[in-house]
Formats: structure tokens, sequence, C-alpha cells
């Protein structure tokens, strides 16, 4: 295991760009895999996650090609064709993957056995597979619907409408991605807005959505068997990333950076308006669209921040970044409630857990409840001198690594590998900006 160290850093500076969005990027190569002809990616992140759907869409028979230059090609043969796997899918740690894949084979005429890390072999399927299994795929697993398990797909897919019991886009994804091949109109009902990426890239490949606000919810209609044709496909910095270098320089006195053509999709964005709300000096210039997403640059600059009450219903918009946001509150004047956020506890890890053990080791007053993290700042700054223990988990790893460059005392995790998943070289790229990050031995 590589173990990183981060210390106190000195102002942060320069442009940074973060990788591709790590959502943007599973959905392109598994709608390029259902597509007829060459779609090409630019801007694909290139991490573990995204490497894993990328070698399950060559199992299931697309052609996925990686260029020199970096852009990525992908030859499908059409939806309905996919071909059953020789092996098993190991997603490794990546649950997007997982049930959007699931979702795929489901609606196919073929069967695969799933599986992957310590980290998703513990996290829920049931969400997937009770609405999958209605549209006829059958699943044998172990208790509790977790991998590994066998997808045993529709032969005859039905179309289904389905209100989804979590606010959750891989659930969103997987029910349309099955609903490609059947015989008729998929809905989905969400009470709560998620991610819409497969919903915009949909009718970038050719598929008829329709998407209706209704007093039940967003209510989302694909109609089945499309033709879908190759396209190309920009994908945007993930906003997710660049929330880490964003709240690293939030907290390092003299900082000003600039991170480049970062996703602005609104269901994304909820960790920026968050961070506004608590005093952050965040400008976003240069908008633009991009393969229907909208884009832009966001200029961070050092600032006092105050601790706020995040609102429930914010949650979807930025669940993947209450982790650093927990950081950001470490280094603000006050308390800064979280609610709503029990979904953190089924991810790579118990995120509501980790975060709040780390915290405390770090010298930070947190208080942990069911659904709620409540995070307590103070003018004296973070103690530091602690070692994490990342639990398989990319972005509670990043998030100490932030910790550390703001804190009195080196804040170390005990692997840094697992960043790779969705941020390879996030030590090199913060470095360059001015972090003092090292390898411990
Ligand atoms: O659809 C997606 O690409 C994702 C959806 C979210 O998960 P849930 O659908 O479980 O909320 C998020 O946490 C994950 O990182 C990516
Ligand atoms: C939850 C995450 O990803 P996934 O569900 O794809 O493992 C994440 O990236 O924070």
């Amino acid at each position: 295991m590589t173990s990183l160290s981060a210390s106190k850093s000195s102002a942060l500076t320069g442009t940074i760009k973060v990788p591709g969005d790590k959502s943007i990027s599973h959905r392109s190569l598994i709608l390029g895999g259902l597509a007829v002809g060459r779609t090409t990616v630019t801007g694909l992140l290139e991490g573990e996650d995204v490497l894993a759907t990328a070698a399950a869409m060559r199992a299931l028979g697309a052609s996925v090609k990686r260029h020199e230059d970096g852009t990525w090609e992908i030859h499908g043969r059409g939806i309905g064709t996919l071909d059953e796997p020789e092996d098993v899918l190991d997603l490794g740690n990546s649950g997007t993957a997982a049930r959007l894949l699931m979702g795929v084979v489901a609606g196919h005429p073929i069967s695969a056995i799933f599986t992957g890390d310590a980290s998703l072999r513990r996290r829920p399927m049931g969400r997937v597979i009770t609405p999958l299994g209605q549209i006829g795929a059958a699943f044998h697993g172990r208790a509790g619907g977790k991998l590994p398990l066998c997808v045993v797909g529709a032969r005859d897919p039905l179309p289904i409408r389905y209100t989804l019991p979590v606010a959750s886009a891989q659930v969103k994804s997987a029910i349309l991605l099955a609903g490609l091949n059947t015989a008729g109109e998929t809905t989905v009902i969400e009470p709560e807005k998620t991610r819409d990426h497969t919903e915009t890239m949909f009718r970038h490949f050719g598929a008829e959505v329709r998407v209706e606000d209704l007093p039940e919810g967003r209510v989302i209609s694909v109609t089945g068997q499309p033709e879908f044709h190759g396209r190309d496909v920009v994908v945007p910095a993930d906003p997710s990333s660049a929330a880490f270098p964003a709240v690293a320089a939030l907290i390092t006195p003299g900082s000003d950076i600039l991170l480049e053509a970062v996703g602005l999709n609104p269901l994304r964005f909820g960790v920026f308006e968050t961070l506004i709300e608590m005093g952050a000096d965040i400008e976003i210039t240069n908008r633009r669209e991009e393969a229907g997403e909208p884009v832009g640059d966001i200029r961070v600059r050092a600032s006092e921040l105050k601790g706020i009450e995040v609102p429930a219903e914010r949650a979807p918009s930025m669940i993947d970044e209450y982790p650093i946001l927990s950081v950001a509150a470490s280094f603000a004047e006050g308390a800064t409630v979280m609610r709503g956020v029990g979904e953190l506890r089924v991810k790579e890890s118990d995120r509501l857990g980790t975060m709040a053990r780390g915290l405390a080791k770090a010298g930070v007053r947190v208080e942990e409840g069911e659904d709620t993290l409540a995070v307590t700042g103070s003018s004296n700054g973070v103690a530091g001198d602690a070692l994490i223990e990342a639990d398989l988990d990319h972005r509670i790893a990043m998030s100490f690594l932030v910790l550390g460059m703001g804190a009195e005392s080196p804040v170390a995790i005990d692997d840094a590998r697992t960043i790779d998943t969705s941020f390879p070289d996030f030590a090199g790229l913060m470095r360059g900006a001015g972090a003092k990050i090292q390898e411990r031995t």
C-alpha cells in the first residue's frame, strides 16, 4: 500500500485541469458500445472505475480502443446484439459500472456474473434487482442482494413504470438502459431529481426521451428499441473531482486557482452552491455547452468560511461531495449541519462513519447522526497529526489529504492507491499547484 501524507501548504496557484467526469465517461462507453458505427470520446476519465466499464463493454462484444492522442474509439453493433461474456465481469470499486451494466445485461437475452472488490461486494444491489426483476431479468446471488451475483437477462424485456424509492441516478439509469431493448415505453419517476447525464446522452445518441415535471416528481420516459448511432462525446472535467482542489484553495491562505472546463450541470453543482453560501470566493467564467452539458471555468480564492445548514433536498446534487465539504466545514467558523445524508452509509465506505472517525482523530469537533453529520470549525484551525484509514474509498483518501494541507500538523492516509478510481495523479496535480504531499515510508 502506498501511504501519503499532506502538510501545511503555502498558497496554491495556477490553472488546474481535473480529469473527465466519471458519470459521463461510464455512460459514453456504454452507449457507444450499444450504438451502430463509430463513437469517439475525448476527455474520458482514465480512472480504474471507468477502465472497468471499458473492459466490461469489450467482454460484451463492443470494440473499445484508446488512441495514442488519448481519444477513445468505440464500435457497437446496436441495441439487443450484445454477446454473452465468457468470464466474470469484475467492476472493481465502481457502483456506477456494476449497476448500469446490470441494467444493460437485464435487457439482453444473455447471462453475466458480476463481482467487484471488497468495497463493492458490501454495497446493496437490491435497489436495481427489484425493478430489473419486473422487467423480466432473474438474479442469483448472495443474501441481501450483494455481489457476486449472476444476472439472467430477459428474453422479452417488459416496459415498466417505476417510482424510485431512493434518490439514485444509478438506479434510474439501470432501468432506462434495460428499457432501451424493450418494445414500448419505460418510465422512471423520481420524487427527487438526480443527475440527468443518462437522459442527455440518450438523446445525443438518438433515443426519444420525454421528461415531465409533475407533482409526484420528475417523470422520465424512453421509447424502446431506438436506433443508436455512433456519436462524438466531449467529456467535461468532473465537478466532483474539482471540489478537492477548490476546497484546498479555500482553506490555504493566499491561494488563487483556476479550474478549467468543469461541468456545471445544476444537478451536480450543490457543493459549489453550498461553499458560496459559506462565504467562498468562487467565480464562474467562460460558460459554454459541450455535447449537451454546460461547462465553464471556476476561479477559487482563499476565503474565510462560516458554518451553515445544508438542506436535505440538496443532497442528490452533491452526494459525493459531503466528505470534502466536511473538510471545508472543519475550517469554517461555527457549525455546518448536513441533513438527509443517510445514503453516504452505502458508498465505497460508510462515509458518515469514516469522516466522523477521521475528523475526530485530527482534532475536529464532529457529531454523527443516523443520517446527519455536524462539523464545528474553530478559529484555532485543525490540529491534524493523524493517520487515517481510507477504507477503499477514494473520496475519503483525497478529503483527508486536503485536510492535511490546512492543518497544523501533517495528516496521512494509509492507502493512496484507491484515489486512482476517480482521480489518477491527484497528488501530482496538487503538488504542481503548490501542495505539500509526500510519500510515507
Ligand atoms: O449515476 C452516477 O454516475 C452516479 C450516481 C451517484 O450514485 P447513486 O445513484 O447511488 O446516488 C454517485 O454517488 C456516483 O458517484 C455516480
Ligand atoms: C459513490 C461513488 O461512485 P460509485 O457509486 O460509482 O462507486 C463516488 O465516486 O463517490
